[in-house]
């Protein structure tokens, strides 16, 4: 059967033929809960390049030592993407400095996979699967590409005898260095490392940050995540989450909490661990942590949560005022992206891959490590100035989805494997293709996000809208540009007809739609009151105002919310990225998450839609 056009949306496309890639991670499996000592964010790297590999249509087998006997020969982790548990050594969760002598095993059981699945290239992730990955390459030829994820000399640089891997490392890092066919960079600062210390050759060298995935994090909801985690809305709440080892600078973060000032009082919520409930005898770092607290005197404001699953760090992060890390050093840091997806501002320390992703002074601030008067400064700055908070979240929020989505990480990825694999692009696909496919595919993203969170405000809208109704009250919408016709459009539907063939005209008003006295009120008096003044005029008590804006910032629409709070009307918006102050001063607001205007704009054509046509069913019942 011929497919429908829509059905060949994803997939490898024009650009490059399906590759056949044995992804291997020797410690980081994919499948394990996140947050122990061992297991972070390769863990997540692996995970989600796989699939998205898989959805851009290459096929991955990802490798990874057996650390439970349940464990099955094979687990489906998407469409064309398996994991693969390899028998090396006793099939129970070993620490990653135990296992390097368990790599002639893992190797032997990754070539014979190799001999029947003929990949085209192997992924390495971390010194020890590029041992297995260069022993491939002698023993059958597969190409391969690396990512070290932390090299061995940087960590012995700062961890000096509390790092428990051998010397061997070194010589190791230097062999896979030396015969990789590529190898991955995940920040300037890893590129500078590899070339300096391991005199990488730059034409193998690329750089392809980490990622974050927007299906996952996205803004919004603070108030019910506040409630779910018990804690209270108006408490300033900082975040701390991720690996519970001491090079992390948890410490750090408790020391900087007791040099907040006394005004500026707020609560640490830490989490991370080995358990679900945080327990020092299995994550001793809490223990001293905990310890540092009450030294401080701030263990009453510092919450160990323990461990979570992927599921339940959104409603973490867009609880939080502010994310904080300051580890000692930093290959990557996925976590400061997905706070700044979840539209959380974040202080960080200018070290590694956060020097890269946190942008000084305008998503955010970067710090020194271990100096918590330099942190608390910054925090201060950041819990006492709400306007400035919002603004870091907001640019921090476009800066992730322009550059850091996996998304966008996989295919870069999948291009440079490609090359690697001796394969070029078949056909290049032209910009214009690009840029047409780029739009859809970011569109159906943001659709998706929005079903989940946007469900029940629409429902609420047009409660509010059929409710003006119902009393003989009206609507009265504006908006700027593109959101000025949504107001026309939204009036039009309402006034006019909709799906019902017969049904009474409804009273909308499009504010931005009477050019004279748009352009008297603007010429004489100023454009920011254009529709607080029609609000003025036309407003009754029971009304609507209906303002949309995809900023949430046009001071003519948040003054049209001001005017119809102040004379007691009702408020509704529709707004995206963090819905900017119209968001805070909505009775009802409905924000669409992405600060692409473009695509908030498309989405918000839908919302009003769906609105009509609920009002309408109320309007109209149909018999
Ligand atoms: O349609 C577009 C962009 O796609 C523009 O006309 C856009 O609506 C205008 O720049 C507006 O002035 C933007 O205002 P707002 O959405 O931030 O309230
Ligand atoms: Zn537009």
């Amino acid at each position: 059967m011929k497919p429908l056009p829509f059905e060949t949306g994803a997939g490898v496309g024009h650009s490059q033929s399906p590759l056949r890639i044995a992804m291997i991670s020797e410690h980081a499996s994919p499948l394990a809960p996140l947050g122990g000592r061992d297991s972070g964010g390769q863990n997540v790297y692996v995970a989600q390049v796989a699939r998205h590999l898989g959805r851009l249509g290459h096929r991955v087998d990802v490798f990874t030592r057996r650390d439970s006997p349940t464990l099955p020969a094979v687990v489906e982790l998407a469409d064309g993407v398996r994991v693969i548990p390899v028998d090396a050594g006793p099939p129970a969760p070993l620490a990653k400095e135990s296992l390097l002598p368990l790599m002639p095993a893992f190797t032997r059981e990754v070539a014979a996979h190799a001999r029947r699945e003929r990949y085209d290239l192997a992924h390495a992730n971390f010194f020890m699967s590029g041992l297995v990955a260069a022993e491939l390459k002698r023993e059958l030829g597969v190409p391969f590409a690396v990512t070290f994820h932390a090299l061995g000399k940087v960590r012995r640089q700062h961890q000096g005898q509390a790092d428990g891997f051998p010397d061997e490392r070194f010589a190791i890092e230097a062999r896979v260095v030396g015969e990789a066919d590529l190898i991955v960079a995940e920040c300037p600062q890893d590129e500078v490392d590899l070339m300096t210390l391991y005199a990488a050759d730059p034409e193998k060298l690329v750089m392809i940050p980490c990622g974050f995935d927007p299906e996952e994090f996205w803004p919004g909801g603070r108030a019910e995540a506040r409630a779910a985690l018990g804690l209270a809305d108006g408490d300033r709440v900082v975040l701390q989450l991720g690996r519970m080892v001491p090079r992390k600078g948890v410490d750090n973060v408790i020391r900087a909490l007791a040099r907040l000032p006394g005004e500026l009082r707020a609560r640490l919520v830490v989490v991370g661990g080995e358990s679900r409930r945080p327990d020092p005898a299995l994550t001793p770092e809490i223990g001293r942590l905990m310890a540092v607290a009450r030294d401080e005197g701030v263990a009453d404001r510092v919450t160990f949560v323990g461990s979570r699953g992927r599921g339940e760090l959104r409603d973490y992060y867009v609880a939080a005022d502010v994310f904080v890390s300051t580890p000692w050093y930093e290959p990557f840091g996925i976590t400061p992206l997905e706070a700044m997806a979840c539209g959380v501002p974040v202080v960080g320390a200018n070290v590694g891959g956060i020097a890269h992703t946190v942008a000084h002074g305008e998503t955010g601030y970067l710090v020194p490590p271990s100096d918590p008067d330099a942190l608390a400064d910054k925090l201060a700055l950041v819990l006492s100035q709400p306007r400035l908070a919002r603004r870091l979240a907001q640019l921090g929020l476009q800066r992730v989805h322009a550059l850091f989505t996996w998304e966008k990480v996989a295919a870069r990825l999948a291009d440079a494997f490609a090359a690697a694999a001796g394969r070029r692009p078949a056909q290049a696909p032209t910009a214009a293709f690009a840029a047409v496919d780029r739009g859809f595919d970011d569109l159906l993203a943001v659709l998706s996000r929005a079903k989940t969170c946007l469900r029940d405000d629409i429902v609420r809208a047009a409660d509010l809208v059929s409710g003006a109704f119902a009393r003989g009250a009206k609507v009265l919408v504006c908006g700027n540009g593109g959101s000025a016709t949504d107001a026309q459009h939204f009036a039009a539907e309402l006034v006019g007809r909709f799906l019902a063939p017969d049904r009474a005209a409804l009273p909308v008003i499009a504010l931005n739609a009477d050019t004279a006295v748009l352009t008297a009120w603007a010429n004489d008096v100023g454009y920011a009151d254009v529709f607080a003044r029609q609000v003025r005029a036309y407003g009754r008590p029971g009304d609507v105002v209906f303002g949309i804006s995809t900023s949430g910032r046009s001071a003519n629409v948040v003054a049209a919310l001001k005017t119809a709070r102040d004379c007691g009307l009702r408020t509704f918006a529709l707004l995206g990225g963090t819905g900017g102050e119209a968001g805070d001063l909505a009775d009802c607001a409905l924000i669409v998450p992405s600060p692409d205007t473009q695509r908030i704009q498309e989405v918000h054509t839908l919302a009003l839609h769906l609105i009509c046509e609920l009002v309408e069913a109320r309007v109209a019942p149909s018999s």
